[in-house]
């Protein structure tokens, strides 16, 4: 069944923040998302230049016609800007009782104030009596409690407080803006304090995490989860959101997050391409035998190189792809991790040329790059036997070295094809490189026939 999630909140035009951080939430959630416009703000990843909020009766005719039409499973606000807003606001929602998320937002991260002095007063006394969850990071929750906030204890402390003097039924403190190696949220709820943790990310993509984190909360409530596990739910994909943030921008990078969604969709995507391309070599099993090196072959598949992180993003042949009885044979079925070798060097390929996203390795003899040579391949000629000490020490080295040398013969793109002439105990070999593995696969036929 659909439910149905609104946004109260304000428009970032830099896309980061506000509604279009919520939205998003909600599409990655599984939820409907609705708007009721607050405010629209110029606004970068490093500066807030104007700002003009609409009159409380839109804001409320905007709710009424979403409400008269599907109705409402849950809500949340963000930026308010004005005290007859949140008025409006606290005396619809009042009247119409469906969940709400309060993200109490007052300053930018940029640092421009996004409410006014005045209407603080009015969050407190009319928005949070009705408010199911508010979620006050520390700068907010020292506002709303007049306490100074160092520790977790101090958040337990404000949290309590918040309830207990304004009415709150679940009060989150977020630990975004505390110190140490975790980012820890307090929760009090029914009397008792609850933690929700994940490492701290060393990211530079913090813009928005307030907005998404209290959408993803209300995002849960809208599907009937249990407020507990919605907040636990929505720290998890906060911590996508920020990991895989959109590296854009000279301020505060707008955090991601579809990569909720986006992340499984591509390995999917990813091991799907793999095992057709496999199907193609099964078709021509006779002909690829013949390509297959005495250290075997594999055909691996990296997922969007944004989403990339190490080899457990590359997919590839478990056991590699072996010559048996004269026919080319996948040891089994696609799996991530699956490679090392294979893995390594399509990661260090797409680190120089993002399009290089698939290879495979066959056996090396001077026929097949003349072959190459006549069907016009872009060939790199790599002699191992120049490759230094100190590339050979490091951890991924060789391979980062091998592909170096390749791609500054070729102007920085990946070549068709990276013949690497071997060395003392090291097989001669023929990389096959495409953006995907049904291209390289259609390369090395093409080789072979
Ligand atoms: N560097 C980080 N690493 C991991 N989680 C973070 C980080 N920064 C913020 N968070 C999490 O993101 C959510 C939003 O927190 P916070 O940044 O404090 O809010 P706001 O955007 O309102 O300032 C919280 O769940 C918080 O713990
Ligand atoms: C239009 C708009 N709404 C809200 C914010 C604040 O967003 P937040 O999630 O707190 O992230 P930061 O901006 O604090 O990084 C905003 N900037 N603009």
């Amino acid at each position: 069944m659909w439910r149905v999630a609104i946004t109260i909140a304000g428009l970032d035009s830099g896309g980061g923040a506000g509604i279009h951080a919520d939205i998003k939430t909600f599409a990655a959630m599984g939820v409907h998302g609705a708007t009721a416009l607050t405010c629209v703000t110029a606004q970068n990843t490093y500066e807030v230049r104007e700002a003009q909020c609409l009159s409380p009766q839109l804001v409320r005719a905007q709710i009424m016609a979403v409400w008269d039409d599907m109705g409402i499973d849950a809500g949340k606000t963000g930026m308010l800007g004005t005290r007859e807003i949140i008025e409006e606001v606290a005396s619809v929602v009042g009247k119409l009782g469906f969940p709400l998320v309060v993200d109490p937002v007052m300053v930018a991260k940029s640092g421009a104030p996004l409410i006014s002095e005045d209407a603080v007063d009015v969050l407190k006394r009319r928005l949070l009596p009705v408010a199911k969850v508010v979620t006050p990071n520390k700068p907010e929750a020292e506002k709303l409690t007049g306490m100074k906030i160092a520790s977790v204890n101090d958040a337990e402390k404000a949290a309590e407080f918040i309830h207990k003097e304004y009415g709150t039924e679940i009060v989150v403190v977020k630990g975004g803006h505390l110190e140490g190696g975790e980012a820890i949220d307090v929760v009090y709820y029914r009397g008792s304090f609850h933690k929700f943790s994940t490492p701290r990310l060393e990211s530079r993509a913090t813009h928005g995490t307030g907005c998404a984190f209290s959408a993803a909360i209300a995002a849960g409530l809208a599907k009937g989860l249990d407020p507990l596990e919605a907040i636990k739910t929505a720290k998890q994909f906060i911590y996508t959101a920020i990991k895989y943030g959109v590296a854009k921008g000279k301020g505060h990078w707008p955090v991601n997050p579809t990569a909720w969604v986006e992340i499984p969709a591509e390995r999917w995507r990813a091991y799907e391409e793999l095992r057709a391309a496999l199907e193609a070599i099964r078709k021509n099993a006779a002909l690829f035998a013949k390509a297959i090196p005495e250290v075997q072959s594999n055909l691996g598949y990296v997922i969007d190189p944004r989403y990339a992180v190490d080899v457990n993003d590359v997919v590839a042949v478990p056991g590699r792809i072996v010559n048996y009885m004269g026919e080319a044979r996948p040891s089994g079925p696609p799996a991530f991790g699956a490679s090392s070798h294979t893995a390594r060097k399509i990661l260090a390929l797409v680190g120089k040329d993002p399009n290089a996203r698939s290879a495979m390795n066959i056996k090396y003899s001077p026929e097949l790059v003349e072959r190459a040579r006549a069907l016009g391949y872009k060939i790199a000629v790599v002699d191992r036997r120049k490759e230094p000490e100190e590339a050979k020490k490091i951890e991924g080295g060789s391979m980062k070295w091998v592909v170096g040398e390749a791609l500054s013969q070729t102007g920085g793109t990946a070549p068709d094809i990276i013949v690497d002439l071997g060395d003392w105990g090291k097989e001669p070999q023929i990389t096959v490189v495409g953006r995907t593995p049904t291209e390289v696969v259609e390369k090395v036929l093409r080789l072979l026939s």
